[in-house]
């Protein structure tokens, strides 16, 4: 094992436990409900008495979820490279029903890529998506690209070109791949490209392995 992966496979050591993939299976189903609910909630329009009635019952299952509770969102080894994911991550997290969930794949080449499609969940100006949450999947997709160069590390710098909205509702394509290492910096380069094949964000980050 590289030093660098040693390292990555250290951020998710100590008390994560990690789930196979059976175990993953009735809690992601969970957590798409909760995906489902979130949509709900804000589109709702039943009565009072009803949103009363709703927020009571949603209380209830949170109590009894919470009756065995882990210290830590979990990891899994999911995927051909076998690498721990955070199975609570707010970008790729099955387990996490803020993120959209986004299947982010390593290519033969090094980048990384992914192809899917966001909600009005995730909506900043009228029908376009938020500028933060696609900062949030580009700053992920760049990480990721930096990691599959065998160079990971945390974000220093992330610079952002945003050329025309993007749309939600419509399915979008984010690639991103490392361009440059000198020492414990990674360079990493990536885009957000909507269904009309235009590229709408351009982004550029830079990565820092820790010194300690
Ligand atoms: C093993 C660790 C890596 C962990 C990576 C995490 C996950 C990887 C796992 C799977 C990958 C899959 C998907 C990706 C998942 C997530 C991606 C999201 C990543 C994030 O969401 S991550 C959170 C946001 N991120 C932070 O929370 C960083 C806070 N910060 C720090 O943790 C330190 O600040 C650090 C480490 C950045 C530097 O600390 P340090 O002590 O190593 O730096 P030091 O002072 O030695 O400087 C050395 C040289 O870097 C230059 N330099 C330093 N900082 C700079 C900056 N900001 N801009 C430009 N240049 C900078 C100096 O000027 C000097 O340059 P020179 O050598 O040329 O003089």
């Amino acid at each position: 094992m590289s030093g660098a992966r040693a390292a990555m496979e250290g951020v998710f050591a100590g008390d994560r436990r990690e789930l196979s993939e059976l175990e993953i299976a009735p809690q992601a189903a969970l957590a798409d409900e909760v995906r489902a609910l979130i949509e709900a909630v804000i589109h709702t329009e039943v009565p009072e008495t009803e949103l009363r009635e709703a927020a009571a019952a949603v209380a209830a299952l949170t109590e009894r979820l919470n009756t065995a509770r882990r210290n830590r969102p979990p990891a899994a080894r999911l995927g051909v490279n076998g690498m721990v994911k955070a199975l609570g991550s707010p970008v790729t997290g099955v387990l996490n029903a803020i993120a959209p969930p986004i299947d982010v794949v390593t290519l033969e080449d090094g980048s990384v890529h992914a192809e899917f499609t966001l909600t009005d969940v995730y909506e900043g100006p009228p029908t376009f998506v938020h500028g933060g949450v696609s900062a949030l999947i580009l700053d992920h997709v760049l990480g990721a690209a930096a990691a599959a160069n065998g160079t990971p590390g945390m974000t220093a710098t992330l610079d952002l070109r945003y050329r025309r909205p993007t749309p939600h509702g419509v399915p979008l394509v984010v690639t991103a791949r490392t361009v440059r290492n000198e020492g414990r910096k990674t360079w990493a380069d990536a885009t957000i490209t909507g269904p009309d094949g235009r590229v709408t964000i351009e982004a550029t980050a830079m990565f820092i392995f820790p010194a300690t």
